[in-house]
């Protein structure tokens, strides 16, 4: 594959993953956006400057990982690995339950496309196949791809292995149009947290019974999020990763608790630790009222990004 640009600018949301009951599957694109540009060199160099988010902590060489990302995509379609000029202008904060990572994975991914003579050799499904290699599950990265909120699965994910055996089977999404009154609130900590901590924490096993329930949850989340928003405080149901991961985050637990005594669909957002809320406009009034009252705005912000329709976007310059 031959290049076909030398300079391109992406725009990619943050996501929350889970949204309760659908661990490692739903997700949500937020209206948070970072954007990174790319510019080929003619040297083997690799130069990263980071404004925001994460300036004076990520790598600015070759293992910063928009710049490992670019560089699977050209290498995935067999396109000349070239050195790199990436300046990042961050906005989605670091370790908080954001999408971060997948974001700066799905932005690597996506320069890489539009760095290349033919985009749709790297199409949104192999966008999303590389960038679940780079992150381990595919909640965030579909929703920064697909925009809205998304169902992600990974074919016979327990054997890694597609039904006639000839490698790991890709991740694969599809899109949900989220219903136009969903209103999502985040609240997000000073403190931070490493998704790899957060699923470090996870019992290998759970109980048949508390896995039966969370299937229900997750089934009704879908119909909630599309055309029921009544039905997001039952459809956030989680049995299977919050409650045990309250000490490492005993904060963001005590305020998701709280809330949800208040009859609000809280939940802890990806691996935590920010919390997201699913409200309609109506009870976004009640909100805030909970929200003054059990917020310490010396250790955490409120945000309510709009739903991000779309996912990660290319422009050649
Ligand atoms: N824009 C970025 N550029 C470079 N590295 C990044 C970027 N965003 C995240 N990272 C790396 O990923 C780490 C955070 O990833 P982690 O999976 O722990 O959290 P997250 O992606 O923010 O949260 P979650 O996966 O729960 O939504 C950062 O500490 C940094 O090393
Ligand atoms: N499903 C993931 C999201 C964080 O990347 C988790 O909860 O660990």
């Amino acid at each position: 594959m031959q290049l076909g640009a030398d300079h391109v600018r992406v725009r990619v949301p943050a996501t929350s993953a889970n949204l309760g009951p659908g661990f490692d599957a739903l997700g949500l694109a937020l209206a948070i956006h970072d954007e990174v540009e790319v510019r080929l060199l003619a040297s083997a160099d690799v130069v990263v400057e980071v404004e925001g988010e994460g300036a004076g902590e990520v790598p600015t060489g070759a293992g910063h990982l928009v710049a490992r990302a670019v560089r699977v995509g050209l290498d995935a379609v067999g396109a000349p690995i070239t050195g790199l000029h990436l300046v990042c202008r961050n906005v989605i904060p670091h370790g908080r339950g954001l999408g971060s990572s997948a974001a700066a994975a799905v932005a690597g991914l996506v320069a890489a496309r539009g760095l290349i003579a033919d985009p749709s050799a790297l199409d949104e499904a192999t966008v999303l196949a590389l960038a679940t290699e780079l992150e381990g599950h595919p909640d965030n990265a579909a929703p920064a791809i697909l925009g809205g909120a998304t169902v992600a699965w990974t074919p016979d994910a327990r054997s890694g292995f597609s039904a006639d055996d000839d490698g790991p089977a890709p991740a694969r999404a599809v899109r949900l149009d989220v219903h136009p009154d969903l209103v999502a609130t985040v609240v997000i900590p000073t403190t931070r947290l490493a998704t790899s901590h957060a699923r470090g924490v996870l019992p290998t096993h759970v109980p048949h019974a508390d896995a039966a329930a969370n299937s229900g949850r997750a089934a009704l989340l879908v119909e909630a999020l599309t055309r029921r928003p009544d039905l997001l405080f039952d459809a956030t149901h989680d049995l299977l990763h919050q409650r045990y991961r309250a000490d490492v985050m005993p904060g963001t637990w005590r305020l998701v608790d709280a809330l949800r005594r208040q009859g609000l669909a809280a939940v802890v957002s990806g691996a935590g630790p920010s919390a997201l809320v699913l409200t309609t406009p109506s009870a976004a009034a009640d909100l805030d009222a909970v929200l003054e009252s059990e917020v310490d705005l010396r250790r955490w912000r409120v945000e309510r990004p709009s739903i991000a329709p779309t996912g990660a976007t290319v422009e050649r310059l």
